[in-house]
């Protein structure tokens, strides 16, 4: 687990740290620079940053320069070690710089007699500088301070699957969530469905934690309720019919890790309670165990619901929602809210639906056949994606080709399962478009001419903006998107043609109801969207344009009364 070192001669700066920065790990203090080196050496690796004090009332064979013989011997030998203790850090940070040149050191002093700011390039400190004022300890701006340098040292290289992309929020949130996945406290992961929460705890999290144990998930709202103590906490022999043997439970497997808790609005109330006592005391009690166990498990739970709100309604304990820290709770954003990063979502996807599986072979084929590279074991084509032909081809890479209508359409979709959809879509995308390429070598492609050069380039992949619309389409006449946009009672489309409904429901009320009235809505909706021709309506809605007469029948049904509808037609008179 990454810490942070207090080199200090009091336990004053630990203290104050420990109570504003819970979610860290420090180690220390240590006392001297010999207190320091001796830490430094053992375990370098995992401290990624160092808060030095500068005052140190220690011992004088404590004190730096180790050889203090010719300082002693001019001059007044108690001014001189009073100096040496008064600047003592400064003296720690020279040696450090020499030995660990990376190492980044905030250096911390109550005193503002110490020429600190002139010492502070030599030391390559001016980063790392902070002046604590004796009354006014700013603790908030050392945490900022400490969490901006912990930020600085993440990882550049690629963090593994999960994409994120350019935007600046985006690393907002990777910041945020290096950092607390560093500490010990729980995370909240909020999100739609689909915005990447399994994937960033089991992906970024975890790793990210420098827990040696292993990453266990679980998705709560796929356990039964009755058999999800047993899961979580295990359970021993005979403790209900059926359990004829001891089983480990999750947190067993995941002592020393982290486990992961997918919806975890699905808890009971009952279980929420063994979980609040993991949390605070880091016991739990196997299910017909009069015995507690100790784990050491990092807790990080996901959820699309409001936690709070399930608070408000005595559906989730409150201490149990503000053990799990809520004040840090992350939200992963939709793939609607990403859209200003769209070009590198779109071919960051694209890239990954292209290797491996069936549309990597279609792809291997395709290259084979135009005389292109060809990738080899362990190697990828490189895939970019535009609206227009790039200028020169490159040998490794294959460029999608995009028409701008399709772009967009792409682009405005409303996306309802996020990246989980996105990815899918695209997949399919690519072995439409690839198999055709591939049974018909010879293929002409009939918007071809709508981008100039194209034809010739084999390198080149257009993609037709019909397969685009085809693949939409499904989820275009499903989706009831923008509900909350949408007025009560009402049918609203969006850009895509998506309706959005809202739909009151009474206590009571029965599924077939609700289900009545969201027919109801999407049939008015429809009717209006056909300027009232129920043919029309029957060719989208049965693909059988003379179909009219059995929408209107079902319209009946549903008490829907098509003279009023024509009325409030927009130019239906009336
Ligand atoms: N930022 C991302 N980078 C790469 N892939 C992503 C990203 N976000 C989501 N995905 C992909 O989308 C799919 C869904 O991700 P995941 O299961 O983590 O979402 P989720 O938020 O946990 O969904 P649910 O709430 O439905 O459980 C996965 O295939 C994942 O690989």
């Amino acid at each position: 687990m990454p810490s942070i070192l207090i080199i200090d001669d009091e336990d004053k700066y630990l203290e104050l740290c420990k109570r504003f920065m819970p979610e860290h790990d420090f180690v220390g203090p240590a006392r001297s620079y010999a207190d320091a080196a001796k830490i430094l050496a053992r375990s370098r690796r995992s401290i990624e940053l160092v808060l030095l004090d500068v005052h140190f009332d220690i011992p004088t064979e404590a004190l730096l320069p180790e050889d203090k013989g010719a300082l002693l011997a001019k001059g007044n030998p108690e001014r001189t070690l009073e100096r040496l203790r008064r600047s003592q850090g400064l003296r720690i940070l020279d040696r450090l710089r020499k030995r660990y040149p990376d190492l980044p050191v905030i250096v911390m002093t109550a005193l503002d007699d110490l020429p600190l700011e002139a010492d502070a390039e030599r030391l390559h400190a001016e980063d790392y500088t902070y002046l604590l004022d004796d009354e006014y300890l700013d603790a908030r701006a050392l945490k900022v301070q400490v969490e901006g340098i912990l930020a600085r040292a993440v990882r550049t290289e690629d963090d593994g699957p999960f994409y994120w992309g350019t935007a600046a929020a985006m690393s907002g949130l990777r910041r945020r969530l290096t950092i607390l996945a560093r500490g010990q406290l729980p995370i909240i992961i909020q999100g739609e469905t689909g915005t990447g929460k399994s994937l960033v705890a089991r992906e970024f999290i975890h790793p990210n934690s420098g827990r040696a144990g292993s990453f266990m998930a679980v998705d709560l709202s796929t356990i039964p309720s009755e058999l999800m103590g047993a899961h979580l906490f295990g359970v021993v022999k005979g403790a209900y019919t059926g359990a004829n043997t001891s089983r480990e439970g999750v947190l067993a497997k995941a002592h020393g890790g982290t486990l992961f808790l997918d919806e975890i609005g699905n808890l009971s109330l009952e279980l929420q309670k063994s979980l609040l006592l993991v949390l605070q005391e880091g016991r739990y009690r196997p299910v017909g165990s009069v015995e507690e166990r100790v784990t050491d498990v990092k807790v990080v739970v996901a959820t699309n619901e409001n936690l709070a709100q399930m608070v408000r309604e005595g559906r989730f304990r409150e201490d149990l929602y503000m053990r799990l820290n809520p004040a840090t709770a992350v939200t992963l954003p939709s793939l609607r809210q990403r859209r200003d990063d769209f070009q590198h979502l779109l071919e960051f996807f694209l890239s990954r639906v292209c290797q491996g599986g069936y549309n990597g072979d279609l792809m291997r084929q395709y290259a084979e056949q135009r005389g292109l590279w060809v990738p080899g074991e362990g190697e990828e084509l490189e895939i970019s994606v535009s609206r227009k032909v790039p200028s020169k081809p490159s040998p490794r890479r294959i460029h999608m080709l995009l028409h701008p209508n399709s772009y967009k359409l792409l682009q405005d979709f409303a996306w309802p399962g996020n990246f989980r959809q996105f990815e899918m879509v695209l997949s399919n995308l690519v072995t439409f478009t690839l198999v055709e390429l591939v049974d018909r070598v010879e293929l002409v492609e009939p918007e071809l001419d709508r981008f100039e050069g194209a034809a010739a380039r084999a390198d080149v992949i257009v993609i037709q903006p019909r397969t685009i619309r085809d693949l939409l389409r499904p989820f275009t006449e499903l989706a009831l998107v923008g509900a909350s946009e949408a007025s009560a009672g009402e049918g609203t489309r969006d850009e895509q043609g998506a309706v959005g409904m809202r739909v009151r429901v009474q206590p009571g009320d029965s599924l077939n109801a609700v289900s009545c009235e969201v027919e109801r809505q999407y049939l008015e909706s429809l009717y209006h969207h056909f300027r009232g021709d129920l043919s029309e309506v029957a060719g989208f809605l049965l693909a059988d344009g003379d179909a009219g007469r059995k929408v209107q029948l079902r319209m009946n049904q549903l008490g829907i009364k098509l003279r009023e509808l024509k009325r409030a037609r927009p130019g239906g008179g009336g």
